[in-house]
């Protein structure tokens, strides 16, 4: 019942921990398909994270593909080159926006003198990009090494977005890629998950799941970013924003993530289908940070990697050991990679049920925290001034109305699951926070209501029928009392 404000002082980062001492970071971002989901998009989401300004050896990109698609794999060959001549720019001018195609469309007053250089180059990357994707063809010409080809080798006949084996590309390695200037690339790994007809493949929940998997088998960071891939980030010190909480001694040791606003730029004029859902992602989690602190939406968020494996109570020992000094291009940590990316690995798991991202709700990021806060965990909302991410929301009433569809049903799900929040949740959590989360499952049922009220009044006038209590010598005395002019 205390809507909260915060504030963080990067500067003060220091006092707590130096640079050396911060934790490795793994990124994931998720896309699902090369035709809704432009390839050249996802890149510019991925080049963003890249240039952080976190330590690039603690710092690893993982996208997920379940589309399962060379046009996306080609996209984030092409990525891997550009990086090595954008993360220097970034760094050596202090660029804050860091996502190219943002950048290069932004005043050119402000670019130093090698940006028409860079952008020439992004310019050729996206045509190449753009062109593949058309085409559905990645022409020869394209293609610069050996490795490229075998990787592309893997779509063998039969393979489908459905069902496939498991492909996993180490694009760049941190410690023997570098950049332009000679300064270590951080790690980027292309994965599409195994997948096959006969079995479910939960989602994005089972996507996020199989990188929680394969990195733990390349680079196990204790700290998670997720991402959609239609969202970028927009400010380069946002990983030191969430640090500054995760890193903070006094911080309750319960304390499982730090969520971002969503905020958005490609939303339509006038925001006619209220894609900015300003009270979703910005006023409720505000509000529910007094509680025991605001939903995962889904991208966006810091999470530490034991929460996914357990209670705030129970001991969780993050092993490095397996991963020594190991190549991530060697086979034995390939072979264990791909081994964990397959169809089967979850069978017969506790994979989404006590383990991970929690399957059974379509939104399962909403789900997923909920159970979080069950077993005991809390969270907090980070609002900085400048938007630490942005992305894009239905333009057009189709996809406006598939997304509100998918959520509602998710939403229900939620509803009627054993674990409803408004008999469970209002138990476990405590009263107020369970409300909260019923108040988000129950949603859908506005529509009931709402579809009433956009037809009753027409038909009630069509057929002279007033649907409004008429006014009574009671109501008027009120009305009178409080001086209120009805006329
Ligand atoms: O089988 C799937 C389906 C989706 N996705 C990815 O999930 C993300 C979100 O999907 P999108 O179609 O953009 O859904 P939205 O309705 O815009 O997403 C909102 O709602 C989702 C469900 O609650 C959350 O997962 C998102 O983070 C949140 O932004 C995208 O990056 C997709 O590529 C997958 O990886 N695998
Ligand atoms: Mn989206």
């Amino acid at each position: 019942m205390c809507p909260t404000q915060r504030q963080v002082f990067i500067k003060h980062l220091q006092n707590v921990a130096k640079e050396s001492d911060y934790p490795a970071l793994d990124v994931f971002i998720c896309t699902a398909d090369p035709y809704k989901e432009p390839p050249i998009s996802v890149v510019n989401t991925a080049l963003s994270v890249m240039a952080y300004d976190y330590p690039t050896e603690k710092l690893s990109v993982y996208v997920s593909d379940d589309g399962g698609s060379q046009l996306t794999l080609f996209a984030f060959m092409e990525a891997a080159r550009f990086a090595t001549h954008w993360l220097p720019y970034c760094r050596k001018n202090k660029i804050v926006e860091r996502c190219p195609e943002a950048y290069f469309e932004s005043n050119p007053s402000s670019w130093f003198p090698e940006a028409d250089q860079i952008k020439l180059m992004y310019e050729n990357m996206r045509v190449r990009v753009e062109t593949a994707v058309k085409s559905g063809i990645i022409s020869h010409d394209y293609i610069n090494s050996k490795q490229e080809l075998e990787a592309f080798s893997r779509w063998t006949d039969g393979f489908t977005s459905q069902n496939h084996p498991a492909v996993i590309q180490v694009l760049l390695e941190c410690g023997k890629d570098e950049d332009v200037m000679g300064h270590t690339m951080p790690n980027l790994v292309y994965v599409s998950r195994g997948k096959s007809i006969n079995l479910t493949h939960n989602f994005k929940a089972g996507a996020l799941n199989a990188l929680l998997r394969v990195s733990a088998t390349m680079t196990n960071a204790p700290v998670i970013l997720t991402l959609d891939s239609d969202m970028y980030s927009n400010d380069p010190e946002t990983p030191l924003r969430a640090l500054c909480y995760l890193l903070d001694p006094s911080m309750d040791p319960k304390l499982a993530y730090v969520q971002f606003p969503q905020i958005f730029y490609g939303i339509n004029k006038n925001d006619i289908y209220g894609g900015e859902a300003r009270h979703v992602f910005q006023i409720h989690p505000a509000g529910m940070d007094g509680l025991k602190g605001p939903i995962y939406l889904g991208t966006g968020g810091f999470f530490r990697r034991k929460v996914f494996f357990g209670g705030p109570s129970e001991t969780f020992e993050l092993k490095q050991d397996h991963l020594g000094s190991k190549s991530i291009k060697s086979r034995e940590i390939l072979a264990s990679a791909h081994h964990v990316a397959d169809c089967n690995f979850e069978s017969q798991s506790q994979w989404g049920t006590k383990m991970g991202f929690r399957y059974g709700s379509l939104v399962e990021d909403m789900y997923t925290s909920y159970m979080l806060q069950c077993e005991g965990w809390k969270s907090i909302f980070c609002h900085p001034k400048r938007p630490a991410f942005l992305g894009n929301s239905p333009s057009n009433f189709h996809d406006f109305l598939n997304q509100t569809r998918r959520w509602s049903i998710g939403l229900l799900e939620v509803v009627f699951c054993k674990y409803s929040p408004i008999t469970y949740g209002t138990r476990t959590i405590n009263l107020l926070s369970g409300l909260c989360f019923a108040y988000y499952s129950f949603c859908p049922i506005w529509s009931i209501p709402i579809t009433i009220y956009a037809f009753l009044p027409q038909l009630a006038l069509l057929n002279y029928v007033s649907i409004f209590p008429k006014v009574c010598p009671f109501t008027r005395i009120i009305v009178n009392n409080n001086n209120i002019d009805i006329y």
